[in-house]
């Protein structure tokens, strides 16, 4: 079978290798161990991101103060590769001076002296250089990073739900959201600092062969020791892209299940997430003597592939490319001794010759092409980076503002779904097919129907977080799509199902849902009052302030001895959690129950109704099962508050549990990919349908 466009077509004999090493197949490119790498396989990656690069050098010369610095750096890098070859020049003269000084047995000692003035200064040079340059990049190091930072995060921040959740299927977000934004932001300086490198050797490399030439030229077999020892480095440049197995192209698999058993067993023991489940179902015993049986069947092959290359690098010094690279070492030396032996009145003048050559070629000139490797991997990092900012999002903003007056929103919001399909990114099947209802302005509305059915997916495409793939929504008989989204968000609140705690204080969890009245205390207070929060926050450490999870960690070195506390907090001193040499100390988080959760964030949904002298509240209020956590009085006097203040705002309810709510509703929708039945509580009661089924039910239940 031929494979996929784009998969490692490991079956494929002519171009791979096949070798079992241990549990392991190992698929290697058949290629002779003699091998120039294709330019263009290294260079492609550089070549093809040029543009990418020069964006990047516009975008860091925009920071403020890179603009100086960068430039500044450069003009230091340029002259501190310069100053070698005037060093080596004045080196190549003293040669020429021990030559005539052969030749005419005298010393001129001003050029003596001259030659060793000229020496101390480029040295001091480079000491001044150096110092420079070591007191310029860890500025511009942190310039970058606390720029491209926030310009990560911003550009993230923009995203709508459609294309965020494109952006995470391709890691980047995923990495961002874990805290690795580092990551990114450190690629960028260090693609600079690589491509700087990059240019100063070779910048060095050349003023060096100009020198070198100039001053060997006359030189007796001068010409010829400068290619050999030329010819040595260039041999081992292309070694340096090989990996550790010794082919470029490789991949690595197993198939033993005793193997892939022990890292799911491992999962299980290590996995925080697992543990409550682990600890609770009692599985230690089990666990245990299950790893003990898998790791005793597959005795010491239980090995990670990548613990086999230290066998593998073994092979790798007897391959014919290493006996030809180290043979080459040795070739200047040859030549030097046949000097030797055909004219032994010039022996001084080669041995210095031969040793001034042999300084000069610097063996870090020819690890450019594997700094090309390196850079070719920043480079993704750096495309990641500007993805963010070239996605574009899929909601696409509307023009006109709403509502016209601000007033009207007090008497609700009209919503109406004529022929709506929905189909979520990547699914074949649709969630929503050709629904179509009317909810009046001011009245509440009820979607029933069993799990999968698509209840959430109407709220979700009230709100625009997705648009239809068919069909179209009014909204106040307007076309939803030519609405500003911020001003349509802002007309209603809306309670999710997977409702979130957001890693800020309580207070603030609660102030986003209506971010003008954030900073008035007692409005925030006000609305958890009417979630039910305002107890359970007054009874946790630091009240309205009170962080659920710490999200800045702490930072010590050694403490003192029987140290348990820092900072508040409990002391962790243990190796594990130490990162280059500091300890980070996390604190622990606070926990709070389900119901506790849902209160907030129902909190969180009543700011939204808050009024402000300056902004009218929103006109209408979506909650998608706004009870499943709550206790039955919670539920109760949640719903209460809720009729006593909807006044004639919209209400749209998504839920399972019939009873609170539907016998008031104005609209009930019974939906099941499709509305199945609508009507009042009593005509769907008369119906006799499915909605009428699922009440007996949940009846029966509580009269039986
Ligand atoms: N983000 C998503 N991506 C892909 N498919 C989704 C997504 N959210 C929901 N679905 C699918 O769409 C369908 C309708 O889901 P929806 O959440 O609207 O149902 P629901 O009636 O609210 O269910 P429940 O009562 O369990 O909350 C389901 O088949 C579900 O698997």
């Amino acid at each position: 079978m031929n494979a996929h466009a784009g998969e490692f077509d490991h079956q494929d004999t002519r171009r791979f290798k096949h070798t079992r090493i241990g549990i392991w197949d190992l698929y290697e490119e058949r290629q002779s161990r003699i091998r120039i790498s294709p330019i263009s396989k290294i260079y492609a990656p550089i070549i093809y991101n040029v543009p990418l690069l020069v964006r990047m050098f516009k975008d860091v010369l925009s920071i403020r103060r890179c603009s100086i610095l960068l430039p500044a750096y450069l003009v230091v890098e340029v002259l501190a590769s310069l100053i070698p070859a005037v060093s080596l020049w004045y080196s190549g003269q003293l040669l020429r001076l021990v030559e005539s000084v052969m030749e005419a047995r005298t010393v001129d000692t001003t050029v003596l002296v001259h030659f060793a003035a000229a020496h101390t200064i480029c040295a001091v040079a480079v000491r001044f250089l150096r110092y420079s340059r070591d007191c310029m990049i860890p500025r511009l190091s942190l310039y970058i990073k606390q720029s491209y930072n926030e310009r990560m995060l911003l550009s993230a921040s923009r995203l709508d739900l459609p294309a965020f959740e494109t952006l995470y299927d391709s890691y980047t977000v995923q990495e961002l959201s874990c805290g690795l934004a580092h990551w990114y932001t450190s690629s960028i300086w260090d693609t600079i600092e690589m491509l700087t490198d990059i240019a100063m050797i070779l910048i060095r490399l050349l003023s060096h062969l100009l020198v070198l030439s100039t001053v060997m030229w006359e030189q007796q077999d001068g010409l010829l020791l400068v290619v050999l020892s030329f010819l040595q480095y260039l041999l081992s440049w292309d070694s340096t892209g090989k990996t550790m197995v010794g082919s470029l192209v490789w991949a690595a698999t197993t198939t033993n299940e005793n193997l892939i058993c022990m890292q799911g067993l491992k999962g299980l023991i290590t996995g925080p997430s697992h543990r409550r489940e682990f600890v609770a179902g009692n599985f230690s015993e089990h666990i245990s003597a299950r790893f003990r049986e898998a790791s005793q069947r597959i005795g010491h092959d239980a090995v990670e592939f990548p613990e086999l290359k230290r066998f593998r690098s073994f092979k790798d010094c007897l391959s014919i490319t290493f006996i030809i690279r180290e043979t080459m070492h040795v070739l200047p030396q040859i030549v030097f001794s046949l000097r030797v032996v055909i004219n032994p009145m010039t022996t001084p003048v080669s041995l210095a010759s031969l040793i001034w050559i042999k300084q000069v070629f610097d063996p870090s000139y020819f690890s450019i092409s594997s700094m090309f490797s390196t850079l070719a991997t920043n480079l993704t990092r750096i495309r990641d980076v500007y993805e963010i900012e070239n996605t574009r999002n899929q909601v696409v903003d509307g023009t006109e503002p709403f509502p016209e007056n601000q007033q009207s929103l007090a008497n609700g919001i009209s919503v109406e779904f004529k022929n709506v399909s929905f189909r979520y990114p990547g699914r074949d099947r649709c969630a929503l097919r050709n629904v179509s209802f009317k909810i009046e302005a001011g009245q509440l509305c009820v979607v029933v129907g069993v799990n999968g059915s698509g209840k959430s997916t109407i709220l979700n495409l009230i709100s625009r977080v997705y648009d239809p793939t068919e069909g179209t929504i009014l909204i106040d008989d307007r076309d939803i799509k030519t609405l500003k989204l911020a001003d349509l968000r802002a007309a209603m609140s809306i309670l999710f199902q997977d409702y979130s705690q957001f890693p800020l204080s309580m207070h603030e969890n609660i102030g986003l849902g209506n971010p003008a009245l954030a900073h008035e205390d007692d409005k925030v207070r006000e609305a958890a009052r009417l979630g039910g929060a305002e107890d359970f926050i007054d009874e946790l450490p630091d009240g309205f302030d009170t962080y659920l999870n710490r999200v800045v960690d702490n930072y010590h070195g050694d403490l003192p001895e029987g140290t348990t506390t820092l900072f508040g907090h409990p002391a962790d001193s243990s190796s594990r959690n130490v990162i280059g040499g500091v300890h980070v100390t996390g604190a622990p988080g606070i926990q709070i129950s389900r119901g506790q959760a849902q209160r907030l964030a129902i909190s969180r949904t009543f700011m939204r109704s808050l009024v402000s002298e300056t902004e009218s509240s929103a006109g209408m209020m979506l909650f998608d099962e706004p009870s499943a956590s709550l206790d039955p009085t919670a539920e109760h006097d949640l719903f209460e508050r809720l009729r006593k203040l909807r006044g004639n705002k919209t209400m749209i309810f998504s839920t399972h549990r019939f009873g609170n709510l539907t016998q008031y509703a104005d609209l009930i929708l019974y939906i099941d990919e499709t509305v199945q039945e609508k009507g009042t509580h009593d005509e769907l009661m008369k119906k006799e349908g499915e909605y009428a089924r699922i009440w007996n039910i949940q009846a029966k239940s509580f009269t039986q």
